[in-house]
């Protein structure tokens, strides 16, 4: 993939905004959490890091907003250091073909939820990141995380977030509870969705997103030098970023924007480009498949005009 010098870049990253803010509040608000019904429709942001350093941002990138979904990628990338392979046992590879909060799979796979990115097997995830640990400890080394992948101390939970889909869980909750009876899920069910329910409600900027990704199109390294996974483990959460991260659509976001991305019911979505850069977008319409519908737009324009992708220069 062609590395793009840093004006072009930012001309780029401007004039895919422009020519898609117009369509600013396309799509619909997830109301099924109530407090997420109240961000603006109208919010539009864009940021790439590159790993060159170049952090780019258009429109609303600076403002924080609930990152739901997009969690799963920090939280798997946890769990495989702390597990390694071994996690496999308890959740899948495979994509579902299936909506993000579907139970049907679970019955017939006996609780071992397909993959890590939809909600019973994000929630398995985070289930085993307490083992040994209370709920805030576990929710703590999520924080911490972020703060050190994005160099960036603010980054907090928004709890009215939290209490929302506290409040109104209910199909995790069975989701949970359907996993503890098979014997996957290792710790009470309230405890376990707090902690998925808190690292959900985190509350983030594309800017911050963009560069808390950024490790994983640098071969698992932070721009600064660390490691913090291996090579081989960052490309494969970028595949299974791919294969499964927006769901029943992941077919048909890999058709139209050709990057491993992952995505949140916040209007998120987190892209990687292997060599080049992160990319963050939010925009909180949503489409049928609870995917930013603006966002997807705009990284469909991006990667055409920038020529990434990962499926060839
Ligand atoms: N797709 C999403 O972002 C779903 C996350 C949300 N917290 C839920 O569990 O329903």
């Amino acid at each position: 993939m062609t590395p793009l010098s840093t004006p072009d870049l930012h001309a780029l990253v401007e004039g895919v905004y422009a020519d898609l803010a117009p369509f600013r509040g396309e799509g619909a608000v997830a109301d099924y959490i109530p407090q997420l019904a109240r961000v603006d429709p109208q919010s539009f942001g864009l940021a790439v890091a590159t790993t060159g350093g170049d952090v780019i941002t258009a429109g609303d990138a600076l403002a924080p907003f609930s990152i739901q979904s997009v969690s799963k990628v920090f939280t798997l990338a946890l769990a495989l250091g702390k597990w390694g392979d071994g996690l496999w046992k308890r959740v899948g590879r495979e994509p579902s073909g299936t909506a993000f909060n579907s139970i049907v799979q679970l019955e017939q796979e006996k609780g071992i939820p397909r993959n890590p990115f939809i909600n019973a097997g994000a929630i398995v995830v985070t289930d085993s990141l307490l083992a040994g640990h209370q709920p805030r400890e576990a929710l703590g080394e999520i924080l911490r995380f972020l703060h050190f992948l994005a160099d960036d101390e603010s980054i907090v939970v928004d709890q009215a977030v939290a209490r929302s889909e506290q409040a109104t869980g209910f199909r995790n909750q069975a989701l949970a509870n359907y996993m503890r009876a098979f014997g996957n899920l290792h710790h009470p069910v309230d405890l376990t969705l707090g902690v998925y329910f808190h690292q959900c409600a985190i509350a983030m900027s594309c800017a911050q997103l963009a560069k808390a990704g950024l490790f994983l199109a640098n071969a698992g390294r932070l721009i600064t030098g660390g490691s913090v996974v291996s090579r081989e483990r960052a490309r494969r959460i970028n595949a299974l970023m791919l294969t499964c991260g927006h769901y029943d659509a992941s077919g048909d976001f890999a058709y139209r924007v050709g990057l491993p991305g992952k995505s949140g019911v916040g209007g998120g979505i987190l892209a990687i480009v292997p060599g080049q850069a992160a990319i963050a977008v939010w925009s909180p319409g949503l489409n049928a498949n609870g995917n930013s519908a603006l966002g997807t737009r705009a990284l469909e324009l991006l990667a055409q005009r920038t020529g990434w992708s990962v499926f060839g220069g």
